[in-house]
């Protein structure tokens, strides 16, 4: 293996993200209320709510796929999307945000590879893009990432030949291959059957063990009991209660907790 490609896959110092007194509309429709949050390096955060509450715009907003009307995100206490200029946030240009962004590894509910890539090349894409490795040591990183995911044997397929679990697996090992120190996960299992559930939580399972920050957007409440260091519950584009699992998910104080989760536990 190449010194190159070796660095690509060395550890990857874990992120912390604050998210401050962020406010977004749609319209007229305020979608996210003012939500504080923190996430220490390599802590694992489940996201709970009803559908509708503002969990997929929070992780949008943190990936500066959406921006908020008021408040901002850092990472590792960068700003994402605006710099400070005085007292005031300034735009970052398109370029910055991009290479912002590549520090964040995000995983969709419906995978979105590139269905005329190859397995191998929908995760070596990135490194080769943004310039960070050659073709073939963004191919050598590739085969060792689908080697973690269980995919070793699957790198020639294209995506439309797997099962929507194996699927799920490259789109970790794509969020991988830019080595982000964070990982955001927007109800990785909601597309899934049933029985291809576990294989997808065992990676993140891994991941997480291997103290990668992860923010996961989920509604298998056992896997959040199992995985996070910190469950928060939002509702109404509002965090109502955040705390170990041990607190919001077996002793809830808020009575909007405790009607979701006897509602899908
Ligand atoms: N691009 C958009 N334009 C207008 N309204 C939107 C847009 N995206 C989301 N919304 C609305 O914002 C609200 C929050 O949506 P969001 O997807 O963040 O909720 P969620 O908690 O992730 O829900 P679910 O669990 O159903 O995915 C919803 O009322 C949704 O209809």
């Amino acid at each position: 293996m190449t010194a190159k490609t070796l660095d690509a896959l060395a550890d990857v110092e874990a992120a912390t993200v604050e998210v401050h007194d962020v406010h977004k509309w749609y319209g007229t429709h305020r979608v996210l209320d003012g939500v504080d949050l923190r996430v220490r390096p390599g802590e694992v955060t489940v996201i709970l709510g009803p559908s509708g509450s503002g969990k997929s715009t929070l992780l949008r907003v943190i990936n500066h796929l959406e921006k908020p009307e008021i408040g901002h995100v850092s990472i590792n206490g960068e700003l994402i999307g605006v710099r400070r200029q005085g007292e005031r946030l300034k735009e970052l240009s398109e370029r910055a945000i991009l290479t912002q962004r590549s520090r964040i590894g995000f995983v969709f509910q419906n995978f979105n590879l590139f269905p005329h890539l190859t397995v191998l090349d929908n995760v070596a894409a990135a490194p080769v893009a943004t310039g960070k490795l050659g073709k073939p040591e963004a191919q050598e990183l590739a085969r060792e990432l689908l080697g973690r995911v269980g995919l070793a044997d699957r790198t020639g397929a294209y995506p439309r030949q797997l099962s929507g679990g194996q699927q799920q697996r490259v789109a970790i090992a794509r969020a991988l291959a830019l080595r982000p120190g964070v990982i955001l996960f927007d109800e990785p299992t909601s597309a899934l059957d049933p029985e291809l559930v576990g294989e997808v939580l065992a990676v993140i399972k891994d991941l997480a063990s291997s103290g990668t920050t992860l923010v996961i957007v989920t509604h298998e409440i056992g896997f959040a009991r199992e995985i996070a260091d910190r469950v928060v519950f939002i509702d109404g584009g509002r965090i109502v209660e955040q705390g170990p699992p041990s607190e919001v998910l077996d002793k809830p104080r808020h009575e909007r907790t405790r009607d979701f989760l006897s509602k899908v536990l």
